[in-house]
C-alpha cells in the first residue's frame, strides 16, 4: 500500500513555525515540573525532547498540546490560514477543535490512546467520523488502508484492540491519530514499553510515516537512539529546564552541556 493511494494533501514547507512556546512553566512544588522553556517547531521538521525520567519532558509535552495549563508562558500554534490560535487562552471549543482537525497525541500506552471496546476499524475510522465522514465505504477503506499503511494485517479490521499484542496496539493507535493527517503530532515515548526488536519495527515504521508524510512532530524520549533516528533537533531537559539545543547529531556528537555530556556517554558506556 503506497501513501498516494491515501487521498491527503502532502504539507507544504514554510519557514513559520507551527507551534511556538515561550517561558512556559508548571511548578508543582519542591522544584518539580518545567520551568521556563522555549521551543519552536517548523513544519515537517520532528523536535526531540530527551533527558532522563523526571526531567520534565511528559508535563512539557502536556502543555503543549493543551491538556494541562500553565503556570506561566505560552503555547502558540499558527494555522494554516495564517491565524495564530493561543492554546491556553483560547476557549474549550476552540482548543477541541485543534485537537479533532490538527493535533494528533500518540500516548506511551496505547491504552490511553485506543478504545478497547471498539473494533480496530472504528479505533481508526473514529477521528473521521468526528470530523464529519459518514460514508461507510469509504471509512471502511481508510481504516483498511491505514491497517496496511502501519503493517497490521487487514483481516484484523473487526478484532478488538485488547486481542492485539502490545507493538500491534502501538501500531493501531498510530493509525488511528495519523488517519486524519494532523498538522501537529505529539508524541510521548512511543516506543517505550516495547520489546527491543518490536522497538526496532516501530521505528522503521515511524520513520517512513516522518518522511513520506511531511509530519510536524514533538517527540519527548529518554532513548538517545530513538531520538537520533528520528527527530531533526534535540532540547535536552534536566530538572525540568532546557540545558541544550540543537540539532540532533551536534548535540549527540559534541554534547556541550555537562548533562547532556553524561547523557551520551552513559549510553556509550556499557
Ligand atoms: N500531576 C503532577 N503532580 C505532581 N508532580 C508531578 C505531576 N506530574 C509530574 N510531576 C513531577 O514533575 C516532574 C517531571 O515529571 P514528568 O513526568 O514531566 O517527567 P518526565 O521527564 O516525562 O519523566 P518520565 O520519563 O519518567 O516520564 C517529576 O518530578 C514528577 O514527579
Amino acid at each position: 500500500m503506497s501513501l498516494d493511494s491515501i487521498p491527503f494533501l502532502r504539507p507544504s514547507l514554510s519557514a513559520h513555525p507551527l507551534l511556538e512556546a515561550t517561558g512556559l512553566s508548571r511548578d508543582y512544588g519542591g522544584g518539580q515540573g518545567c520551568r521556563g522553556v522555549d521551543l519552536r517547531l517548523h513544519q515537517g521538521e520532528v523536535l526531540g525532547i530527551v533527558g532522563e525520567s523526571g526531567s520534565g519532558k511528559s508535563t512539557l509535552l502536556r502543555m503543549l498540546a493543551g491538556r494541562e495549563s500553565p503556570d506561566r508562558g505560552r503555547v502558540l500554534y499558527h494555522r494554516e490560514d495564517g491565524g495564530t490560535l493561543d492554546i491556553h487562552a483560547a476557549r474549550e471549543a476552540e482548543r477541541r477543535r485543534l485537537a479533532r482537525d490538527a493535533l494528533g497525541l500518540v500516548h506511551q500506552h496505547p491504552r490511553d490512546g485506543l478504545r478497547m471496546n471498539v473494533s480496530a476499524g472504528a479505533n481508526i475510522a473514529e477521528r473521521l467520523m468526528s470530523r464529519g465522514e459518514r460514508h461507510y465505504g469509504r471509512l471502511r477503506a481508510q481504516a483498511l488502508a491505514w491497517m496496511a499503511q502501519v503493517e497490521l494485517d487487514p483481516v484484523r479490521i473487526d478484532d478488538l484492540p485488547v486481542t492485539f499484542s502490545g507493538g500491534m496496539q502501538q501500531r493501531l493507535q498510530i493509525a488511528r491519530v495519523l488517519v486524519t493527517r494532523p498538522r501537529l503530532v505529539l508524541m510521548d515515548e512511543p516506543t517505550g514499553g516495547l520489546d527491543v526488536s518490536v522497538q526496532a519495527r516501530l521505528l522503521d515504521l515511524l520513520r517512513t510515516l516522518v518522511r513520506e508524510l511531511g509530519l510536524s512532530v514533538v517527540l519527548v524520549t529518554h532513548d538517545l537512539a530513538v531520538a537520533r533516528l528520528l527527530a531533526h533537533r534535540l532540547l535536552v531537559m534536566q530538572h525540568g529546564r532546557v540545558v541544550e539545543s540543537g540539532l540532533t547529531d551536534q548535540v549527540l556528537d559534541d554534547p556541550q552541556h555537562a548533562y547532556s555530556q553524561l547523557l551520551v556517554s552513559s549510553v556509550l558506556t556499557p
